[in-house]
């Protein structure tokens, strides 16, 4: 369990950025951490990865305050995601890159091969493992990152705004891959201002306003029981829109599910 108790940050010019931020994330989830540009999202996942510290609070791990851990450390256990991943990249070829957390684990070289193996086979990367990672495009080198925490058997990984700019073909396959990755146990938190992604993958939503929690919950409840989505920076997603626009009809997280509910309320199938 990662947790911010009662946990307040500034960037030291006394500009207030969070206050008193209480939140837990268990094993196992998939929250979606959402809110305006600026709200806080990133510092949030910074305080969690330890490259920023609370001026008030503490972060804890399993029970045990882990404040002063540093970033290196918090490494073993989170895995993170950069909004520009090559900004995380060192190595001479994506094998070596995603070797290079299972090295500092101090693993054996059977272990850090098998286990570098294996991360490329999840993220199909194996191909491309001999790659310079700056060459490659920003969701390979996204993947190249995912790679990095699998290899190191991460029990979180944090993503920031991974799917930005990047076509449906690239976010489906990306999202797909964080699906499989948390019904094997990972837990995901995605920084996202896609209000699909909220609804079709994340079990819990996340949202910053106010420099505080304004919402925690699921995303049903946010996109139903909210009626200030537009002051929190979010909007409805249009498959929750045109599902609770037909009288006694179910709630639709996505499209698919809209078309196909909508087929079956016709009597009709898919061609
Ligand atoms: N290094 C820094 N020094 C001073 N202020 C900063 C620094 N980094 C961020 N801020 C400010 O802190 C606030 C929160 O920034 P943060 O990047 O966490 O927001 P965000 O919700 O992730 O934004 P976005 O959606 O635009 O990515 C913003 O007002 C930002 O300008």
């Amino acid at each position: 369990m990662l947790e911010m108790k009662d946990v307040s940050f500034n960037y030291g010019n006394g500009v207030p950025v969070l206050e008193h931020i209480n939140v837990k994330i268990g094993e196992g989830e998939f929250i979606g951490l959402g809110g305006r540009n600026g709200c806080g999202k990133t510092t949030v996942t910074r305080l969690l990865m330890g490259l920023e510290k609370p001026v008030s609070g503490e972060i804890l791990y399993d029970g045990k305050v882990i404040n002063n851990d540093d970033a290196s450390v918090r490494s073993h256990f989170i895995g993170y995601v950069f909004q520009r991943p090559e900004r995380q990249m060192f190595r001479p070829t994506v094998r070596e890159e995603v070797a290079y957390g299972p090295q500092q684990l101090g693993m054996s070289r059977d272990e850090i091969r098998q286990a570098v193996d294996e991360a490329l086979a999840a993220t199909e990367l194996t191909e491309l493992s001999e790659a310079y990672p700056p060459n490659l495009n920003r969701g390979e080198k996204q993947r190249v990152a995912i790679a990095s925490a699998i290899a190191m058997h991460t029990k979180y990984i944090v993503l920031d705004e991974p799917t930005s700019g990047q076509d449906s073909e690239d976010k489906d396959q990306l999202m797909a891959l964080l699906t499989d990755l948390n019904k094997k146990g990972m837990t995901i938190l995605i920084i996202s201002h896609d209000m699909d992604i909220f609804a079709e993958y994340c079990q819990r939503v996340l949202v910053i306003g106010n420099h505080t929690k304004a919402f925690d919950g699921t995303p049903q409840e946010l996109f139903t029981q909210r009626d200030d989505l537009y002051d929190l920076g979010l909007s409805r997603p249009d498959a929750v829109t045109l599902s609770l626009a037909i009288p006694d009809f179910p709630y639709c997280k996505s499209m698919k599910e809209f078309t196909a509910a909508m087929l079956e309320r016709m009597g009709g199938t898919r061609k």
